[in-house]
């Protein structure tokens, strides 16, 4: 049985979370989804909905086997009890892959890392930007 593991914010989903967790879902037969917790997203504008909600959007889609929220603190913490066979980085997260691969073998996973890739647009207008989509409900609503 293998193991992926996804990771991410997941703040109003869209198809490109789709488009990443349908390839991440076929890396292995069982797949895993870390919703990163509010404090952590630092990289970028705060999550609009609590953890616990896009936690529960991300476990009720059909390609989610478990969804859960991160640690706190040391990412490295739901990785050890989850011990996936292998990480499926998003097409743009900023993680660097052999720093990730290294941080594993420090800590005795074994585990390889993969990165997935990105989903183009399928029609003019269709948003695949958690941060477009909060630009667009500005522009036409606010
Ligand atoms: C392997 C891995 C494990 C992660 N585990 C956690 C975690 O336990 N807690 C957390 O808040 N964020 C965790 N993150 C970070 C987020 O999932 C995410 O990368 C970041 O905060 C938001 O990035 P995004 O722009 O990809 O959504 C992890 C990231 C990676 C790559
Ligand atoms: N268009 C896309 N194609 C493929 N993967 C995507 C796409 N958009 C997001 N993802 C992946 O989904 C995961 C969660 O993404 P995230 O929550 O950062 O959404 P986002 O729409 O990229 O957010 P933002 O627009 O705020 O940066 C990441 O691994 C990311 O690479």
């Amino acid at each position: 049985m293998v193991r992926a593991l996804a990771q991410g914010t997941f703040d109003l989903l869209h198809p490109g979370h789709i488009h990443y967790l349908e390839e991440a879902a076929r890396m292995g037969d069982e797949l895993y989804v870390i919703v990163a917790r509010s404090a952590n997203v630092t990289h970028k504008r705060a999550p609009v909905l609590d953890g616990r909600q896009r936690r529960d959007m991300i476990g009720a889609l059909e390609v989610v086997d478990h969804a859960l929220l991160g640690h706190e603190s040391d990412i490295f913490v739901p990785i050890e009890e989850i011990d996936p066979d292998v990480i499926v980085l998003g097409h743009d997260q900023h993680h660097d892959e052999a720093a990730i691969e290294r941080a594993l073998g420090d800590r005795g996973i074994d585990c390889g890392v993969r990165r997935a890739s990105p989903r183009d647009p399928a029609y003019d207008g269709e948003l695949l930007s958690t941060g477009r989509i909060v630009d667009r409900i500005c522009e036409r609503r606010c």
